[in-house]
């Protein structure tokens, strides 16, 4: 198991204790690999491959460490939500009273039951491959991020919130090229090139660009309210919206999933996306870092690509 103690304003440590007891009891050897931080934690697990399971205790950025851990390796991965951000428990159905969570993964692990679903790889030219649960963020909502995670205060969702009412005070949008692959939804985006092989290409202006596997970012934002988390597809998001109003405007609505009726917000469908700056971009004026479970990732250019069946997620039937 691995558990973030301080989610969950210090729950996860509690809850953490309950489910390393309950584990025990049900004849599992039991090690904790949490480290002190989160990349320490990743370390930790990065050299254990012989685990029967692994278990998360904590919020996405829990979910982003396990999915790292174990996707495309076949180990099971159990989620115990204790976070701020719980979106992948909540897409995927899991118990958001912690406490239910770990009997539910208990429950899984005696009875053999997992679900499959999909995972985003992401790729770049310098940093090696990343593995993403929920969603892959390359505008505000990356920039959003990045100033989220280096604010002590407030805790909690109202973090995110201060995070992107500073974002979008400050806001310009970028311009992005994106080459798509394996294309099936078109979003009607204006400007795109669509080829016979399902490639595409779009260059222009945006406030994001998205590529989500499941429907919610960043503790309920519904971004892509249509994203299947095992349709073995992309649901990446564009708002061409450029100016700071807009922008405004557009993050509350995008709470219960209503951006997606603007003429300027596109949902596209595909398998895959190669994100870059638009050429001759200056790097003063590009896009943010990369941001993916609302951790950070790499600066662009990278692709991001679903990977049907690459996780294991302990739940009962
Ligand atoms: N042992 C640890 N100590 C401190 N931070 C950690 C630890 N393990 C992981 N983290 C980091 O904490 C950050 C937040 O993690 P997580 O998503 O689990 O919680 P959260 O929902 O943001 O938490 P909170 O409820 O405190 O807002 C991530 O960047 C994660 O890597």
């Amino acid at each position: 198991m691995a558990v973030n103690p301080t989610a969950g304003a210090g729950r996860g440590r509690v809850v953490a204790t309950v489910l390393h007891d309950r584990l025990r009891r049900a004849g599992h050897r039991v090690t904790d690999l949490s480290g002190t931080d989160g990349a320490a934690t990743a370390a930790r697990l990065a050299a254990r491959h012989d685990l029967e399971a692994l278990v998360v205790v904590g919020g996405d950025g829990m979910v982003h460490l396990g999915a790292g851990a174990t996707a495309g390796t076949g180990t099971p991965l159990g989620v115990v939500p204790v976070g701020t951000g719980n979106d992948f428990a909540a897409v995927l159905g899991l118990p958001d009273d912690p406490l239910e969570a770990v009997d539910r993964v208990v429950r899984a692990l005696h009875d053999g039951t997992a679900r499959t679903v999909d995972a985003i790889e992401v790729t770049g030219p310098h940093d090696p491959p990343r593995w993403v649960a929920g969603a892959v963020s390359a505008g505000l909502d990356a920039a959003v991020s990045a100033r989220a995670l280096g604010m002590r205060r407030p805790r909690g969702a109202a973090r995110y919130t201060v995070a992107a009412l500073a974002e979008i005070a400050r806001f310009r949008a970028w311009d992005y090229a994106l080459e798509l692959t394996g294309l099936v939804d078109d979003g009607g985006l204006p400007g795109l090139t669509v080829h016979d092989d399902a490639s595409a290409t779009w260059q222009g202006r945006a406030a994001m660009v998205t590529a989500a596997n499941i429907a919610r970012i960043g503790g309920g934002i519904r971004v892509a309210p249509h994203a299947l988390v095992d349709d073995g597809l992309l649901d990446v998001l564009v708002a061409s919206v450029t100016s700071r109003t807009a922008a405004a405007s557009i993050f509350p609505a995008m709470y219960a999933g209503a951006h997606t009726r603007r003429r300027d917000v596109h949902l596209l469908r595909a398998r895959a996306v190669t994100i870059r700056p638009a050429p001759g971009t200056p790097a003063s004026a590009g896009p943010p870092v990369a941001h993916g479970d609302g951790e950070a990732l790499a600066a662009l250019p990278l692709t991001a690509r679903a990977v049907a069946g690459a996780l294991h997620v302990l739940t009962s039937a």
